[in-house]
């Protein structure tokens, strides 16, 4: 589908050139929104970020002020000249933020994998002269489509000014990230629509503060439009995602970096993209490994105690034929599909007679 996106129009941070937003994950107090969002605008930036209806896992959990956060978000406009944004989730949220006054409004993960939430919120929009910013979360299983589906939504019922922002995606496995990010996904989004902006959310995708700044150099480095990330006045205390969120001054110090780090590197986006996939399918093979070696030790003390011998070449002759045959299915190499797995035999009965050695 051919769609047009109209520039996002909005001021940028400086230095870096970049469109920053930033903000705590949750409006929770009119104190901690005003204090945060203070020095959030003494460090230069511009955009100040905050949920004000936040759809959780679980119930019980912290579930955002709701429209009662919108008088706040308006001091924040008042008093600091910040434009503002806040999550929607369905068509309600939207009259209520545009009619408050809110500049940006984001999609969350979630709601960009309902579309008829997507259509909701769409035809609400476009109902208004004054439209507001919309940028599209990434959904949180990695389907391209129901991503690309969603930006589509928007710009068919008359949303003019969109962007996406990339938050990483769920997984099952162990990852270092809260959701790993898949950069091979984002690329191609905006190989699809080239001139679409996007953002990188750092905080998403690491869920830990301390990974946030390579990440957010990583996103630059993809050429994205900029960053939106989570700051919070009182980081620990956060009534949600404490974890991620970071103070202004902490962040500060890396959105300053930023420039340095760009500017000193040669961005080579595909293969950078590439890298980064590969170092995350690496891990995953690590979790897995570690995983498999887990369950060779639990036979191998059920092997001690039941006096079973640690070599079963009957079992690793049927495993190797049968990985022989769902190698060559996956277009794979089978000798060194062969090599790997006697390999992964090796170090598995080395662990077993070492338990049988131990008496
Ligand atoms: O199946 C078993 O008995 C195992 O202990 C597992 C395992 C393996 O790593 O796959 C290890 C040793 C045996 O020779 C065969 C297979």
């Amino acid at each position: 589908m051919d769609v047009r996106f109209e520039s996002l129009d909005l001021p940028l941070y400086s230095p870096g050139n970049y469109i920053l937003i930033a903000g705590p994950c949750s409006a929770e107090t009119e104190d901690q929104v005003l204090k945060t969002a203070k020095e959030l605008h003494e460090g230069g930036v511009k955009i100040f970020r905050a949920s004000l209806w936040k759809p959780r896992t679980r119930p019980g959990c912290f579930e955002g002020v709701g429209a009662m956060g919108l008088p706040w978000l308006n001091r924040v406009k008042e008093e600091y000249g910040m434009l503002t944004a806040t999550e929607v989730a369905n068509g309600l949220h939207v009259a209520e933020s545009i009619e408050a006054g809110i500049d940006i409004l984001w999609i969350g993960a979630r709601t960009t994998s309902n579309p008829f939430l997507v259509e909701d919120i769409a035809h609400t929009i476009a109902k208004y002269d004054c439209q507001p910013v919309v940028l599209v979360k990434n959904p949180i299983n990695p389907d391209i489509d129901l991503w690309a589906g969603s930006i589509e939504r928007l710009s068919s019922a008359g949303v003019k000014r969109i962007g996406a922002i990339h938050r990483g995606f769920s997984t099952y496995a162990d990852s270092l990230y809260r959701n790993p990010p898949h950069w091979q996904i984002p690329i191609e989004l905006m190989r699809r629509y080239p001139t679409l902006p996007m953002l990188g959310d750092p905080s998403h995708i690491t869920g830990k503060r301390a990974l946030v700044p390579e990440v957010c150099r990583q996103s630059l480095d993809m050429h994205y439009a900029g960053l939106i990330v989570e700051s919070h006045c009182n980081p620990d205390d956060a009534w949600s995602d404490a974890a991620q969120q970071m103070t202004p001054e902490e962040l500060l110090k890396v959105t300053s970096k930023l420039k340095l780090s760009r500017l000193a590197t040669c961005p080579m986006p595909p293969l950078d993209a590439w890298r980064t996939e590969l170092d995350q399918l690496d891990e995953n093979i690590l979790g897995l490994l570690s995983k498999r070696m887990r369950i060779a030790e639990q036979i191998g003390y059920y092997k001690r105690d039941n006096n079973l011998s640690v070599l079963q070449t009957n079992r690793y002759q049927i495993m190797q034929q049968e990985l022989k045959q769902k190698a060559c299915n996956l277009g794979l190499d089978d000798k060194f599909i062969h090599k790997l797995f006697a390999q992964i035999h090796e170090e598995s009965v080395r662990i077993q007679h070492k338990i049988c050695d131990e008496e």
